[in-house]
């Protein structure tokens, strides 16, 4: 039986974990034997240099990766299906569909009567709600993502994997949905793939530095204090100087 250091809260956001994980690309292993923990109900970020697997990572954890090995399961051994729910850098807005369109928009692949109140509502938490009517074009690079934030609340899954979701924004509307995912997504279990130190030390109760070929996931540095941290924080600008280091470490490994 696999003992998870993690173990479920009753009916809350598990933990996750991968064991095992295998991953070949083009007859040479991205990881083997990768293994991963996630604490219920917090935030992780991964960081590492580019092309060392992150998104491929990400991918396993979302059931999307055909070719990967390994096991991912809650920490009871149980699966994650139906649990998780993913956010990709790209916005991946229908242009067709107006913004409420576009947030029930699982619903109706799934072929569900698609509960519109609701959506409404997470519009207006996401400060959107005098837009429901528009579509996507008409909207700002960080509008639309606080869009794709919505859809991701709309799911209402106790997983969310993140994949550089603000990265493509410019530095203070990406500070402002950093606070806001942060408030949004508590509670759950996040994976949140960043090339940024400091949204890592900003949202993150753990934060994992992926390294190598085939690659591993150093053990969690876990900064002190409640999550969205104070950018200016001390403590916050030491950590960032420090990961920094291993990032560089991280790259001449990779
Ligand atoms: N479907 C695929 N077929 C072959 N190689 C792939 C495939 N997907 C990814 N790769 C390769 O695997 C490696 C890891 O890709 P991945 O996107 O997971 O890295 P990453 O760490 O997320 O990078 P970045 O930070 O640049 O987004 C890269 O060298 C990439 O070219």
């Amino acid at each position: 039986m696999y003992d998870s250091p993690y173990p479920a809260a009753g009916g809350s956001a598990p933990p996750v974990a991968v064991e095992a994980a295998r991953l070949v690309y083009d007859g040479l292993p991205l990881f083997d034997g990768l293994q991963l923990e996630l604490p219920p109900g917090e935030i992780t970020a991964l960081l590492g240099p580019s092309g060392v697997g992150k998104s491929s990572l990400l991918r396993l954890l979302a059931g999307l990766e055909a070719a990967a090995e390994g096991r991912v399961h809650d920490g009871a051994g149980g699966p994650l299906t139906g649990r998780v729910a993913y956010m990709a850098q790209q916005d991946l807005l229908l242009p067709w569909l107006d913004l409420v369109g576009n947030v029930v928009l699982g619903d109706r692949l799934r072929g569900r009567r698609p509960d519109r109140p609701r959506a409404e509502a997470l519009l207006a938490e996401v400060g959107l709600g005098d837009r429901l009517r528009d579509r996507p074009a008409a909207l700002s690079g960080g509008m639309r993502q606080r869009v794709a934030l919505a859809r991701t609340l709309f799911e209402n899954r106790p997983v969310v994997l993140m994949d550089e979701p603000f990265g493509a924004l410019d530095a203070i509307t990406r500070h402002e949905l950093q606070a806001l995912a942060a408030e949004k997504l508590a509670g759950r279990t996040v994976l949140l793939v960043t090339h940024d130190p400091l949204e890592a030390l900003r949202l993150a109760q753990s934060v994992l530095v992926m390294a190598g070929r085939p690659a591993q996931v150093e053990p969690p540095i876990r900064p002190a204090g409640p999550v969205p941290r104070d950018p200016g924080d001390p403590l916050v600008l030491q950590g960032q100087a420090e990961l920094l280091v291993r990032l560089g470490r991280a790259r001449s490994t990779a």
